[in-house]
């Protein structure tokens, strides 16, 4: 099982179709648009941001079990972010510590569940890819791709949000030590609009995967 990570509008939903393709496996995503809760909790964070959390618990879990089949599937987002995203909501008072704290337990308590599961072969990530983008690259790609809920020109204090997740990601990664690990550049690497970029990635992917013999 391969997780994608990386802030909002890296590529991870885009690198996660071409690369199940690339490798002849299946990808499994979070679904935004179809997302009911999303927009509520950009307008009323504190109001929506744990049923959002929970929400998304349960998708990321369902994909874990769907992904356990073959150790190339590739999910687009890892489990481990939500905890990152949801702590901060709490530091910026969007939600309350209580709610963080036993989100935090029971996402332990599922993980732990899902580790020891009898029908799980594969338990823990065989590797998580890392799409780092700067905070400007962020921004552009917010604005291009122009989802209403996340325009900053409409809520002036996603600025903040946005930024300090930008700066948490990258201490997220350094301390990340749950599987290898494999760091994208997202900025100077446009895998999206240019054919010669992925390729790079596929060769970068190509190498770590030999390097830790994964097979599907
Ligand atoms: N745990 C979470 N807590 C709060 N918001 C979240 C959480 N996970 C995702 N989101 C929100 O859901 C939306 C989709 O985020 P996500 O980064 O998963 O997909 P994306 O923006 O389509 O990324 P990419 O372009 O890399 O595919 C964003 O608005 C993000 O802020």
């Amino acid at each position: 099982m391969i997780v994608l990570s990386g802030t909002i509008g890296a590529g991870k939903t885009s690198l996660a179709t071409f690369l199940a393709e690339h490798l002849g496996s299946e990808a499994y995503y979070e679904s935004v648009d179809d997302n009911p809760i999303l927009p509520l909790f950009y307008e009323n964070p504190q109001k929506y941001g744990f049923l959002l959390q929970n929400y998304f618990l349960n998708k990321r879990l369902e994909n874990i079990k769907d992904a356990q089949g073959s150790h190339l599937n590739v999910i687009d987002r890892s489990i481990f972010e939500d905890q990152l995203l949801f702590q901060l909501n709490a530091d910026l008072d969007r939600a309350t510590q209580t709610e963080a704290a036993i989100y935090s337990d029971l996402l332990h308590n599922m993980m732990e569940q899902v580790n020891y599961s009898a029908n799980a072969t594969i338990k823990t990530p065989d590797l998580l890819i890392y799409v780092n983008v700067s905070f400007d690259t962020m921004l552009k790609r917010i604005k291009k791709r122009g989802r209403s809920y996340e325009q900053v020109d409409q809520d002036p204090s996603l600025y903040d949000y946005y930024q300090e997740l930008t700066r948490r990601y990258v201490a997220w990664f350094d301390q990340y030590d749950a599987s290898p690990k494999l760091k994208i550049d997202g900025d100077q690497l446009d895998f999206v609009e240019n054919e010669e970029d992925l390729a790079v990635v596929f060769n970068l992917i190509d190498q770590k995967i030999k390097e830790l013999r994964i097979e599907g």
